[in-house]
């Protein structure tokens, strides 16, 4: 099925992937005609579950894997024929530091801007260093920084040669909550530099608070691409909760037709209804109630989460 994706106007793409497959050398088909554009200076976050293909596809992005069917171009540069030029424009955050870890951390992120072939800027280093709170540690040894410092200066490298697109492969996992708020401002701080944001992630609360828009990859398959307040909107559903006065030992027959639920104890009732729709039901839920003599002391609603949203995606494609 292709992606729900009517939202792209193609000028704005800085990241472009058109009917892109991977399959590794095993016979295994790793990605299957993934088409996404990236639109410029935006957050997107790429869901899915173990497996799924996000590493391989932002891995054949930033040339570290070949794609075997389909281009990719990176404002406008062929990732292929174009490669130096594609690959200077994009950061790389991966998922481990595979520094020398008897560096310091200033020597490691002056080498990676080298990498790029990009004069000395001592003044960019310094300010990538104090952004990321780096900078009183810029002679410090990697080995040793604590794990949440060494994620820093894997920021930090993939910053040094002023990339305009950014790369973060699970930049939060096994990070502790804190670490991951100065991530998360970090980010968004980079953003309204102008800098474009791809990150992948388990954490759904992590795109729920970060991302503009959300894919959703699922065995190889790019299943759905959405502003992610549409996808709340269109894929999300509402919860009504009442609290009884007096517990039911069943549901009436005269509810029979409505899609309610009893708790175990009898003592309420949620009422499950489409977010998006027009006819919520609601009135006339609550005259029915009124009608059988069924008197509530309590009612609250509450709307389902990015993860109820994707586990129920995901399973459903099962
Ligand atoms: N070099 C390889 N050779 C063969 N199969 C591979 C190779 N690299 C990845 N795969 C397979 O391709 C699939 C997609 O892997 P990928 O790492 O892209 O998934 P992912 O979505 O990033 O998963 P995770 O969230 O676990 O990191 C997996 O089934 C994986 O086993």
């Amino acid at each position: 099925m292709p992606p729900l994706d009517a939202t792209t106007p193609r000028s704005d793409a800085i990241v472009a992937v058109h009917g892109l497959s991977k399959t590794y050398k095993i016979g295994f088909q790793a990605l299957k005609r993934v088409d996404l554009e990236i639109r410029r200076g935006e957050i997107f976050a790429l869901l899915g579950p173990n497996g799924a293909g996000k590493t391989t596809l932002i891995s054949i992005v930033c040339g570290i894997v070949n794609g075997s069917e389909g281009t990719v171009t990176v404002d406008g540069h062929d990732i292929v024929r174009d490669y130096r030029a594609a690959r200077g424009l994009i950061g790389l955050v991966p998922q481990e530091l595979s520094t020398d870890a008897f560096e310091s951390v200033w020597a490691t992120v002056k080498f990676s801007r080298g990498l790029f072939g990009k004069a000395p800027d001592p003044a960019h280093l310094e300010k990538v260093l104090r952004e990321l709170s780096l900078w009183e540690k810029k002679d410090a040894k990697i080995m040793t920084l604590s794990g949440g410092m060494k994620r820093r200066v894997l920021i930090a490298k993939a910053l040094a040669h002023e990339p305009r697109v950014l790369f973060l492969d699970e930049p939060t996992a096994g990070v502790d909550v804190e670490l991951r708020h100065d991530m998360w401002q970090m980010v968004r701080r980079l953003r309204e530099s102008g800098v474009t944001i791809i990150l992948t992630t388990h954490y759904i609360e992590e795109a729920e608070q970060m991302a503009d828009r959300i894919g959703v990859i699922h065995r190889g398959e790019l299943v759905l691409v959405e502003d992610k307040h549409t996808l709340m909107r269109k894929l999300g559903k509402k919860q009504l909760s009442l609290q009884l006065q007096t517990p039911l030992q069943v549901l009436p027959e005269g509810l029979a037709e409505w899609p309610l639920e009893l708790s175990a104890d009898g003592g309420s009732l949620t009422y499950t209804f489409d977010a998006q729709g027009e006819h919520t039901g609601i009135a006339e839920l609550l005259r029915k109630l009124g009608t059988l003599g069924i008197d509530f002391k309590d009612l609250h609603s509450s709307e389902s989460s990015l993860e109820d949203i994707f586990v129920s995606l995901v399973r459903s494609r099962a």
